[in-house]
């Protein structure tokens, strides 16, 4: 388990995280969601050991954050940031390949290119293996940073926004194959969303951030509502429910508003 105790993140004098407690489960798929602006990722870069803690206690299987080398608590983690920007001229076998970057020996096995032609195989990426990096369209650099990701084998997994540039077939391949592999390996997985759509449909946990603070955190059906949905965005909003019993959310354009 993954706890937040207290935890607080300044920058300068600009708080990012204000006294954030929560407790994230293994097997877990979390799902952080929150307008613009909000912490969403600066959570992320702090729980990885990027931002400095200004307050409060991090904790994994009972184990502080402050007790670990940056270099050991780093290894706990799968995180693939919301940047996939890649000048890299490197085959994309070989950024998946680098997953394994901590457990690589000076040969590569036979058993860490086995793994990383799965990962493409199952994300059906197969067709890009020999590409390089830096010539692929956004969509399919999130399936290759994705399929780099799974390789790492984390015990947490963090995910900034990473169906961003994705369509629906892909949109739902790489949630679902997340969703699948939390459960299998026991993650404690962390996504950050803006769609709150895939995300009421994915997430066992929802976090909602404004402002660095949590404003709820629950089962998608126990905390999505038009209100607060309304308020946090600043956006009138319908909300429905799908034949599962799960909310929905449409956006209402106002009467008369000028496109
Ligand atoms: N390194 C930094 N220095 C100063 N301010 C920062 C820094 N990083 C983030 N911020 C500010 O902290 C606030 C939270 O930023 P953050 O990137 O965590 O938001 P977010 O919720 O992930 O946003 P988005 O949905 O737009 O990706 C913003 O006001 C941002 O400008």
């Amino acid at each position: 388990m993954l706890e937040l105790h207290q935890l607080s993140v300044t920058i300068g004098s600009q708080p990012l995280v204000r006294d954030l407690s929560l407790q994230l489960k293994p097997g877990q798929l979390h799902v952080i969601i929150g307008p613009n602006g909000t912490g969403k990722t600066s959570l992320l870069r702090t729980l990885f050991g990027e931002l400095p803690l200004q307050s409060g206690d991090l904790r994994f299987n009972q184990k502080s954050r402050a007790e670990m080398p940056i270099t050991q608590w780093r290894q706990l983690f799968g995180y693939m940031p919301q940047n996939t920007q890649s000048d890299l001229e490197l085959s994309v076998l070989e950024v998946v390949v680098l997953g394994r970057l901590e457990r690589l020996k000076l040969r590569l096995s036979d058993e860490d290119l086995r793994a990383a032609l799965a990962a493409l195989a199952d994300l059906g990426i197969t067709h890009l293996a020999d590409r390089p990096m830096n010539s692929l369209s956004g969509g399919q650099r999130q399936m290759v940073l994705f399929a780099q990701v799974l390789l790492r084998e984390p015990k947490m997994m963090m995910l900034d926004e990473p169906v961003s540039a994705l369509d629906l077939q892909h949109q739902m391949q790489l949630m679902e194959h997340l969703h699948a592999k939390t459960r299998a390996n026991d993650w404690v997985t962390l996504v950050v969303l803006h769609d709150l759509n895939l995300a009421a449909q994915f997430a066992d946990q929802l976090i909602v951030l404004a402002d660095g603070q949590l404003q709820a955190f629950g089962h998608p059906r126990e905390v999505l509502d038009a209100a607060l949905i309304s308020r946090l965005y600043q956006v009138p909003v319908e909300l429905y429910h799908d034949r599962d019993g799960l909310p929905y959310i449409r956006t209402v354009r106002r009467a008369g508003q000028i496109a």
